[in-house]
């Protein structure tokens, strides 16, 4: 099965590396290979997604989760050094917690309600892309079926993580107005508890890894996983930003959330929108047509609201000066149809874009 990894150069294949080389190499394969590098996590860190795409990922980012300590637990059967046991324990104490309630994927389910989920439709994993089960799912067998030594060193990613999760928390803090730091409390644990353990599996592989065949494998583990991150994000990429096409089953925008606060537009002062009401764009947002998407978009300050045909028809008229009678009346003309049903149907959409704080009368 190792034919399915990049066979490395013939001189290479029998030299035996020192650690220090060793661990060079390892570094090398994240650099090139680490998730990163994806240009999902460069539209995710750079504030380039809109509030569904972010929600996306942290939907299908649980399932990853929610899997690390099964997938450890796979690891700690194939450990029969008590020693060694003890310490990897750990991963999985941390990730599952010590009582209910607590926890990395208690966290996690934190930052998908933060985003707007109900977190029993998080946990039953209905709305994942099949991609990402794959993936997640081929990393568990991965550390069931390969050596011990590969199991471990598949795990090197970790050595990556601590600058991507920097780097996002800063970005997301920074881009989106709807994730807050409380949002993103899981990443504040996996800054010490991620070096701990990638610190741990590096000794172990630099130690275990005594043959070029053994140190060729721990280089091969770190490529497959490395692969397991980005196939997830190619996934990502490809459902929810281009070319948008989601797989039958898998979540789609508007599903799977909490309903919104009806007093949301009350507590915001912008009130009712009525019919005889001259409805307009707040200050800072705008009504665009977005080239990559080929779609039209309400862009607010860090958030972009995705737009149907009705709404860029009622959009552009909202000018300030007419009122929603006058609205209903101009598309009434356009659409040969009756402007009091007209009527009816925008006041319920320009309100629910009034609660979302991107219209106001
Ligand atoms: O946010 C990230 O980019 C990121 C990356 C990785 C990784 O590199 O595998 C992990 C995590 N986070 C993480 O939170 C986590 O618990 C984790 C466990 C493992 C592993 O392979 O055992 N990787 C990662």
């Amino acid at each position: 099965m190792t034919a399915a990894f990049p066979t490395p150069a013939a001189d290479e294949t029998q030299r035996l590396l020192s650690p220090e080389d060793l661990e060079a190499a390892l570094r090398d394969i994240g650099a090139r290979r680490y998730h990163n590098l994806h240009p999902f996590h460069r539209l995710l860190h750079d504030g380039k997604l809109n509030k569904d795409q972010v929600r996306a990922w942290a939907l299908n980012r649980y399932y990853y989760q929610a899997m690390i300590p099964v997938k450890d637990a796979a690891v700690l059967a194939r450990m029969t050094d008590a020693a060694l046991r003890r310490v990897w324990r750990q991963r999985i104490v941390d990730h599952d917690g010590d009582h209910p309630g607590d926890g990395g994927i208690e966290r996690w389910l934190k930052l998908a309600e933060g985003v707007g989920f109900a977190r029993d439709y998080v946990l039953s994993t209905k709305g994942i892309l099949s991609a990402t089960r794959f993936s997640v799912d081929a990393y568990v067998h991965f550390v069931s079926e390969r050596s011990l030594l590969e199991a471990i060193a598949s795990s090197l990613t970790e050595m990556f993580s601590p600058t991507i999760i920097s780097e996002r928390v800063a970005g997301m803090l920074k881009n989106y107005d709807f994730i807050t730091r409380d949002t993103l409390a899981y990443f504040d644990k996996r800054l010490t508890q991620a070096p701990r353990d990638a610190d741990f599996a590096l000794d172990y592989v630099k130690q275990h890894a005594t043959t070029p065949a053994l140190q060729r494998q721990a280089m091969a583990a770190l490529t497959f996983k490395c692969n397991v991150l980005w196939t997830q994000l190619d996934a990502l990429y490809f459902a929810y930003v281009a070319p948008g096409m989601i797989p039958p089953d898998a979540w789609t925008p508007g599903t799977g959330l909490v309903p919104e606060a009806p007093a949301v537009a009350q507590a915001a002062g912008t009130g009712r929108i009525e019919a005889g009401h001259t409805p307009r764009l707040p200050r800072g947002v705008r009504l665009r047509f977005d080239e990559t998407r080929q779609k039209h978009v309400l862009l607010a300050p860090e958030r972009t609201f995705d737009l149907d045909d009705n709404a860029v028809a009622v959009l552009s008229l909202v000018d300030g000066q007419r009122t929603v009678a006058e609205i209903a009346v101009a598309l009434g003309q356009t659409y040969a149809a009756d402007p009091k049903v007209i009527e009816g149907d925008i006041l319920v959409m320009l309100n629910d874009l009034a609660t979302k704080r991107v219209l106001e009368r």
